[in-house]
């Protein structure tokens, strides 16, 4: 499993705390990442002991997990909605006093495409995160799916946006990663990010790219694990 850093006992409160918001009879969007897989793991715990849950998997890899661990799985297009998303995040904006408050960079295992549609869909979305994701300055990278023939061409708009485009290679294998939907992944550098919703937007506009990395205004909660205990940021 692709791992970020930071504290996994952080991870670990986050992820734990946030699968205890599932209830039973819930559609519960499972996101992907290091994080998120103390939840999914939580949850089939859960599961083991009679709570009736419905997972949507976000990637082959929260598929994976879900399996592992028992949670019966469907899909989007199989329910009516879905009641409670939880899934991790590269970069959580953390500044009350800022529009961006709650922003989220996330793609850094190349499944943001169908983690935003899952993540979007639910009803409540819970980021869980440790605090080395936490920023008041959004200046990393946004990882942007584009289909394959299309990221010289996208790579040149991002420059005209004033964005370097790097197509993201793999590492266990020749060539760039390929995501689970057979998109190419170009990392895009903006440095400091000042108002991530209109670059949000120019993205999304952009002939050939399936979809990018920045979430703005989707997440309803950010659970924070710490040393000791976990902070709840809600939006
Ligand atoms: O594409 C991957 C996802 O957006 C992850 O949720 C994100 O990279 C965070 O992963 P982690 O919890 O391992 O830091």
């Amino acid at each position: 499993m692709k791992t970020t850093g930071g504290s996994d006992a952080a991870k670990r409160r986050a992820g734990e705390r946030a699968a205890e918001a599932v209830a039973d009879g819930d559609v519960v969007g499972l996101g992907t990442g290091s994080t998120t897989a103390y939840a999914i793991e939580a949850i089939g715990r859960a599961v083991d002991d009679g709570l009736e849950v419905r997972g949507i998997a976000t990637s082959f890899q929260s598929r994976q997990l879900a399996l592992e661990e028992g949670i019966s799985l469907t899909e989007l297009d199989a329910v009516e909605g879905v009641d409670l998303a939880i899934d991790g995040a590269d970069r959580v904006v953390d500044d009350p006093e800022s529009a961006a408050h709650g922003t989220l960079i996330k793609g850094g295992g190349a499944a943001h495409t169908r983690e935003k549609l899952v993540d979007a869909s639910a009803d409540r979305f819970v980021v869980v995160a440790d605090p080395s994701k936490l920023t008041d300055r959004l200046e990393a990278s946004v990882p942007v799916a584009v289909l394959p023939e299309a990221h010289t061409v996208v790579a040149e708009r991002i420059a005209e946006l004033g964005g370097e485009a790097t197509l993201r290679d793999a590492e266990h294998k020749d060539g760039p990663v390929v995501t689970d939907a057979g998109n190419l992944v170009l990392d895009c550098a903006f440095g400091p990010i000042g108002e991530p919703g209109e670059l949000a937007e120019r993205l999304s506009s952009l002939p050939g790219v399936v979809e990018h990395g920045l979430f703005v205004d989707v997440a309803d909660a950010t659970y924070v694990g710490t040393d000791d205990g976990v902070e709840v940021r809600r939006y």
